[in-house]
């Protein structure tokens, strides 16, 4: 069973509060994506032994394509091969090649661990305590700001028969477990321990970077390609694809240094590895041992002065010549080796056709990067420094006249009223209601924008382009008794292009939105330009039989562009809102349904001070800003279509996704409408297209889950906010402290080595104290745990956080 079905029908079993049927289908869910994930790196490895390319170069595989035509043949003869061996390999254990293909929504759910949130509260439900604990701190170990778990953990650090052991990672990957284990032994002092550890974390890295690399090879991402450049020729195509997977298998050591809960990945971490080993060991009176990871450790670095000071101590404690006889590790050699070679394509890559590549490592000899980058790199850096500079400068004036204007305006008794009142642009447009008619500022209801046949023609593309898989049709992210679908512009020109949907009502949606944002920003006399930051034809509809006692919204109250705190009448203008937004409008298609009224309200998101029937060619427009908190009442019967647009002043945040719907309809049909149509000139779109951005409140099943409170976050932005910073400069040196304190390493490591230390002057070295500091921050946290338990509160569940608070 997919699990992206398993994971909706949990996800639905728990909105009934059917919390066996939680349990039972989202660790399904979570099993089958294991096993997927599994037999694809399978597959791929199998397969990699069933016909190697060519001749290997270098011994260490890396393909070589024929210069002639017979070797190409040759060539492509085994990639088919390959292709039919994955290919069946596949289909004969996970079945047909689309069964498992999750949307990116479902993907980033389990990316964020959020079944592990649902799993908490059914565990917690039906009495399993531990099992609670363990979903509790899984989750909460990739979502650190995220209040309620924050709560409930604190709730079950406090209960009766809840052990400190109860408090897993369900999701810890072994290499990394052990890594840190060996990092908490070391910092103890408790080196035999720490090596085997370190040894156990070394073993699963390799396991998990050859999983890693093998995963690689799966599909490409088309998405977001520029179709300019798809036609590439073979040569052009294949190496595209080659230098993404090159890009995909360099990044599996930023993939594996990362772990849940660090922002940052740990700097230099399988040399690192090296750098504990030698020292453990040495420790450990296992000076051979010592020896080869202290020359392993130089196999990546191998200027590290440190390194080279104590493998020189360690050579004369055992004998020069017994020390020369040891190698570094041969797996560690081949691993360079590849890894260089790649990095070396993919600089040629990068100078001959310009495609990015970012070195993960900081191991890399400086001449693996050609020199023109080189000089260029270091030419970039000094103009980014500059730039820094003056923004930081420009920053500070800037907020002291922001300051001074606040003074200003806080002496005055009356808020400036933003013009408005502007003619909408076109003769059929009509402004039904003003600001001050809808009881606001920054308001305004426009009529006739767009005709019936026009309506008509949207709400069938939401409809088919629904249909056919590719406009995001599932459970709202609002409301669990309504479903949602929607469709970019984007999605409506790809599927137009593949036929799958009208062109032209792609081209319609695309040219109505540019009526609205002109009739926006004339209504609004705005002096500068609206360009478009999102834009999505969304419907709603009513699920029948969940309409019973209905009190939701089909969208709660909230704020495009802060985050609404109601209980404060605040409004937080901080990512992850999309703060840059600063106008609205939503165009309605129909009102051949019930509910669905578009609501204003004050900042309390109780008292509603207008209310807008949706009907077609109405525009509701208004201000993006704490001014206008809105929501939409529950649809209960049928479906509601609208187009809802948001737009920016700041060009930097306009939206490549429409940009590039426009270029490839200019490419693929016949020149667009003149009155309305985007005819500014814009730059083509980068190759790759800037990602979209999400649609605002979360939409996707992103909101679906329990404690919603920080669900609307865009992964990007928030994730640096509030986490503990790990401090740059923490990067353990593990040559040690004992070893400072020279007395002791002699009384540890015996006559030996007393004898021999004598001759040689200078010591292994230290690493810092990093254990007090650790001990420092332990009491911090406790004392601040201590102070909060006094407020705990039940673990909440979505229902219960539901009630209490708006949406965010
Ligand atoms: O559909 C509507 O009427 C409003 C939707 C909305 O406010 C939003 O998606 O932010
Ligand atoms: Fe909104």
């Amino acid at each position: 069973e997919p699990y992206d079905f398993l994971f909706d029908t949990a996800v639905e079993a728990y909105y009934k509060g059917d919390w066996l049927s939680v349990i039972l289908n989202m660790e399904k869910a979570l099993r089958n994506k294991a096993t997927v994930r599994g037999v694809k790196t399978r597959c791929q490895l199998s397969c990699a032994n069933h016909s190697a390319f060519g001749e290997p170069l270098d011994g260490v595989g890396v393909p070589v394509p024929g210069a002639g035509s017979v070797d190409d043949l040759g060539f492509f003869q085994k990639i088919l091969k390959r292709a039919d061996c994955v290919t069946a390999c596949e289909a004969e254990q996970l079945g047909s090649p689309n069964l498992h293909k999750v949307s990116e929504e479902v993907e980033l759910e389990f990316k964020k661990r959020s079944p592990y949130n649902y799993l908490q509260v059914a565990y917690f439900k039906l009495h399993k305590l531990d099992k609670a604990v363990a979903a509790a701190n899984t989750f909460f170990l990739a979502n650190p700001d995220h209040t309620e778990m924050r709560q409930n953990l604190e709730y079950y650090r406090r209960m009766a028969g809840v052990h400190e052991a109860d408090f897993k990672d369900l999701e810890a990957r072994t290499h990394m477990s052990e890594f840190l284990l060996g990092k908490s032994s070391y910092s103890d002092d408790a080196f035999v321990a720490a090596a085997e550890h370190f040894e156990a974390a070394v073993d699963e890295y390799f396991k998990a970077d050859q999983e890693c690399r093998a995963l690689c090879e799966g599909a490409y991402n088309y998405d977001g390609y520029n179709y300019m450049e798809y036609s590439a020729d073979l040569f052009q195509s294949v190496t595209d694809h080659y230098m993404q997977i090159l890009n995909c298998k360099q990044r599996c050591a930023v993939d594996l240094a990362s772990t849940a809960g660090r922002n940052k990945p740990f700097e230099d971490f399988l040399p690192s590895h090296f750098n504990y080993l030698q020292f453990s060991y040495y420790n450990s009176e296992k000076l051979e041992q010592a020896i080869e990871c202290a020359k392993t450790f130089l196999l990546f670095h191998p200027e590290d002065e440190v390194m080279k000071q104590n493998l020189a101590y360690y050579s004369a404690v055992l004998g020069d010549d017994a020390a020369r006889a040891i190698s570094p590790r041969q797996e560690v050699k081949r691993y360079i080796q590849q890894s260089l070679l790649e990095k070396e394509l993919l600089y040629f890559g990068y100078e001959a056709f310009g495609i990015t590549f970012v070195d993960p490592d900081t191991w890399t000899p400086e001449e693996v990067m050609p020199k023109k980058l080189r000089d260029k790199q270091k030419a970039d850096r000094k103009t980014a420094a500059r730039i820094t500079e003056e923004i930081e400068s420009l920053m500070k004036e800037i907020e002291t006249l922001v300051e001074e204007k606040k003074k200003d305006s806080s002496d005055m008794t009356k808020m400036i009223v933003p013009p408005e009142g502007g003619a909408p642009l076109y003769d059929n447009i009509t402004v039904t209601m003003t600001s001050s008619q809808l009881n606001g500022s920054q308001r305004v209801l426009l009529d006739g924008v767009i005709t019936d046949d026009e309506c008509r023609e949207l709400h069938s593309l939401s409809n088919a382009a629904a249909l056919k898989g590719d406009g995001y049709r599932g459970p709202s992210p609002h409301s669990p008794s309504e479903t949602f679908q929607g469709v970019t512009v984007l999605k409506a020109v790809k599927l137009g292009q593949e036929g799958k949907v009208p062109l032209n009502s792609a081209r319609l949606f695309l040219d109505l939105s540019q009526k609205v944002r002109k009739a926006l920003e004339s209504y609004f006399l705005l002096e500068a330009p609206l360009y478009f930051s999102y834009s999505h034809l969304v419907c709603r509809s009513a699920i029948e039989e969940k309409q019973d006692d209905r009190k939701d919204l089909s969208h709660s109250v909230h704020v495009d562009n802060c985050l609404l705190v109601s209980e404060l009448n605040e409004c937080v203008k901080e990512p992850p809102a999309y703060t840059h937004r600063d106008y609205s409008a939503i165009l309605y298609l129909n009102d051949d349904f019930e509910g669905g009224d578009f609501i204003f309200t004050e900042l309390d998101a109780k008292t509603v001070t207008a209310e807008v029937r949706p009907r077609c060619g109405r525009v509701v427009g208004f201000g993006a800003g704490k001014e206008n908190p809105h929501g939409v009442r529950a649809v209960t019967r049928g479906q509601r279509c609208a187009v809802a647009l948001w737009f920016t002043l700041d060009p930097a945040h306009e939206d490549k996704e429409r940009i590039q719907a426009e270029d490839l309809l200019k490419m693929f049909s016949t020149p667009v409408k003149a009155e309305f149509s985007g005819t500014e000139v814009r730059d083509a779109a980068e190759p790759q297209g800037g990602a979209a951005e999400p649609p605002p409140g979360g939409q996707g099943t992103a909101e679906n889950r329990p404690d919603d409170a920080a669900s609307t976050q865009k992964p990007d932005t928030h994730a640096d906010k509030g986490a503990v910073t790990p401090t740059a400069k923490a990067k353990t040196k593990p040559v040690s402290k004992k070893a400072k304190d020279g007395d002791q390493t002699k009384a540890k490591t015996g006559n030996n080595v007393k004898a021999a230390a004598k001759k040689q002057t200078v010591k292994p070295q230290s690493k810092q104290g990093d254990k007090k500091n650790t001990k420092a921050a332990g009491k911090t946290a406790k004392a601040v745990a201590k102070k909060d338990s006094n407020k705990a509160a039940d673990p909440t569940s979505a229902s219960d956080s539901a009630n209490g608070r708006d949406e965010l």
